[in-house]
């Protein structure tokens, strides 16, 4: 059996119960889990192909555990990544301090990893305003200060968590076997999507 080649990595970062899984199953399989909360063991890995142009690359996001007991194990999988997405959720402000530590450690040890900051369950939010534990101007204000681009999310309802229009998102540029008449970056209306968010490459 072959190897998979997987053209571009991506790796999920943030405290536990943020909603990385979450982000990676409405990404992947267009859904949202209900029930109880199932924290990741270790890390999970799903595979991603996407079509862009007449091509197929494959995208490999590796989902690591936000709790403190892995940490050790996450520097293993932020490894090589291309683009790191590191969660915090909008209702917890304890999360936006571990956001921090991630966006430290990244540019500590990955120097090339592109990072993208990601604000989590907007629908709660939406709901209910009180519930903002992170304004959204200090977020902003973080990620420009790191130049990570900043989106704000939701896995419940797909906000942001755009999918259908990422061969036009996603910059190429460094990826084998494309040409430079491949790698066009068209943001049109979608250029908050999660898809970019994971994979916009300047
Ligand atoms: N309302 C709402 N709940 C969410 C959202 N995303 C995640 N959740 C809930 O938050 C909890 C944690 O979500 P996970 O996706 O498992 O979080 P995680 O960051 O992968 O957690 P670890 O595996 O422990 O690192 C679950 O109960 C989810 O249903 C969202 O966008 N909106």
């Amino acid at each position: 059996m072959s190897a998979m080649r997987v053209d571009a990595k991506v790796v999920m970062l943030g405290k536990e119960s943020v909603g990385k899984t979450s982000l990676v199953e409405r990404y992947v399989h267009h859904r949202f889990l209900v029930g109880p909360y199932q924290n990741t063991i270790g890390a999970a890995f799903v595979a991603k192909p996407i079509q862009v142009g007449e091509k197929v690359i494959t995208l490999g996001i590796w989902d690591t555990a936000g709790s403190e007991r892995y940490e050790a194990m996450s520097r293993i999988y932020y490894r090589g990544a291309r683009a790191a997405l590191v969660c915090y959720d909008m209702t917890d402000s304890s999360s936006f301090q571990r956001a921090r530590f991630w966006v430290k450690e990244l540019q500590n040890c990955e120097e090339h990893c592109k990072i993208y900051l990601c604000g989590t369950k907007s629908d709660v939010i939406e709901g209910d305003r009180s519930q903002r534990q992170i304004d959204h101007h200090d977020a902003q204000d973080f990620a420009d200060e790191i130049g990570a681009l900043h989106f704000e999310t939701s896995s419940k309802t797909g906000n942001n968590v755009g999918d259908c229009y990422e061969y036009k998102l996603l910059n190429i540029k460094s990826l084998p076997g494309f040409s430079a008449e491949e790698t066009g970056v068209d943001l049109g209306q979608k250029k908050d999507s999660y898809f970019y968010s994971c994979c916009h490459n300047n």
